[in-house]
């Protein structure tokens, strides 16, 4: 039946994105753990208004503007976030309804208990390339369904938009299934860093090739453990190997304290300057030569899905049925924050 304000119990928040805020919460009449998400909007639909937003936003970014939206326009949203009812993959994170309460749009979703990517990618210094693997073939599966079955792309892969969950599953979400719900909340005004790829930002056409851009990108900041533009040195890489082979220390002193480019110098350096690739010295052939047809700057050169679903690096780990290692690994990064010594609490990043 259809999921109502009333019915639900808020438990413990989950997060902020730039947008949205997330919160784990019990559905009272099933009992069912679910995660809620309020999409905080703007609608005001020219680009000055949108940048004093955006700037106002950044001034304060903790609340984000809750800007009441036209009822129709709501309703709108509302309409076209039913498509989620038919969207049916285990590559994708389950939807259970959603509804308008107090000026806010609440998506109500599947509760995925490993978290994000980009969370614990925070808990681990990087993620080792057998569960990179893994990662490619879900999000690879994932893509692939919502073209195949929604005709859409996903407009948002990135570490943050992929989920775990501690039977070892890998699921995408915030993927634009809503056009309207794409053009009234700030989309276009990216965080501190961006997934984007060269002819998005450049303002060209661009479609599910730029998602093989993103899903390159969040690949070598995992491989990594940082967001690998402007590229690290190889000295750098090698320490964080030399420092601890499987990756599951907190990382290096000074590791990641780099020049944080601005908004814009990033941008610049990402439509200009080489895309980044990955060591042979430290990773595999094939997945070497995966990310560099993902990082083609030019959509004509760059590899596209089904190039990529025959690809040796995804046939690696495409017939693995089981998702026991994931699973493995998504309990060990989670006790690793019951034994959470405190020289993990002043990292570099300031947070453990
Ligand atoms: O949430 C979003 N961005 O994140 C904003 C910052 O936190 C966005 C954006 C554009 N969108 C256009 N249509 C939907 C969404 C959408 N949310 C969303 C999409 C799919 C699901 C599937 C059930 C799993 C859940 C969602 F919450
Ligand atoms: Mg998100």
């Amino acid at each position: 039946g259809e999921l109502k304000h009333d019915d639900l119990v808020n438990i413990c928040e989950l997060g902020q994105g730039n947008g949205g805020i997330v919160w784990k919460i019990r559905h009272k009449l099933t009992d069912k753990i679910m995660a809620r998400k309020y999409c905080t909007f703007t609608n005001i639909d020219d680009h000055w208004c949108n940048w004093c937003q955006w700037f106002w936003n950044s001034l304060s970014p903790k609340k984000g503007i809750y800007l009441e939206i036209k009822p129709a326009v709501k309703n709108q949203i509302v309409r076209e976030l039913k498509v989620l009812d038919r969207c049916n993959s285990p590559y994708i994170v389950g939807f259970y309804g959603t509804f308008a309460a107090e000026g806010q749009i609440n998506i109500c979703m599947e509760y995925m208990d490993g978290g994000s990517l980009d969370l614990i990618l925070k808990k681990v210094m990087r993620i080792p390339e057998h569960i990179l693997g893994k990662i490619t073939v879900a999000v690879l599966r994932g893509l692939s369904y919502l073209r195949e079955h929604h005709r859409i792309m996903h407009r948002d892969i990135k570490p943050s938009n992929i989920l775990v969950n501690h039977q070892g599953e890998i699921k995408l979400c915030d993927f634009g299934v809503s056009a309207q719900l794409i053009d009234s909340t700030l989309q276009t005004f990216i965080g501190t860093r961006s997934y984007m790829s060269p002819e998005r930002l450049e303002g060209a056409h661009y479609g599910i090739m730029s998602d093989i851009w993103s899903l390159g990108l969040s690949l070598v900041e995992m491989a990594l453990g940082r967001y690998p533009i402007p590229p690290p040195s190889i000295e750098d890489i090698d320490r964080l190997f030399d420092v601890d082979p499987d990756g599951n220390q907190s990382r290096p002193e000074g590791y990641g304290c780099y020049k944080v480019l601005a908004i814009f110098e990033l941008m610049e350096w990402i439509v200009n300057e080489a895309p980044p690739s990955l060591p042979e010295k430290h990773f595999s052939p094939d997945f070497c030569d995966f990310i560099d047809r993902c990082l083609k700057k030019s959509t004509t050169e760059r590899a596209d899905l089904n190039t990529l679903l025959h690809h040796p690096f995804y046939k690696r780990y495409a017939t693995e049925s089981d998702n026991q290692d994931v699973s493995l690994w998504i309990e060990q990064v989670h006790q690793k924050d019951q034994s959470l010594t405190n020289d993990n609490d002043n990292n570099q990043y300031g947070r453990s």
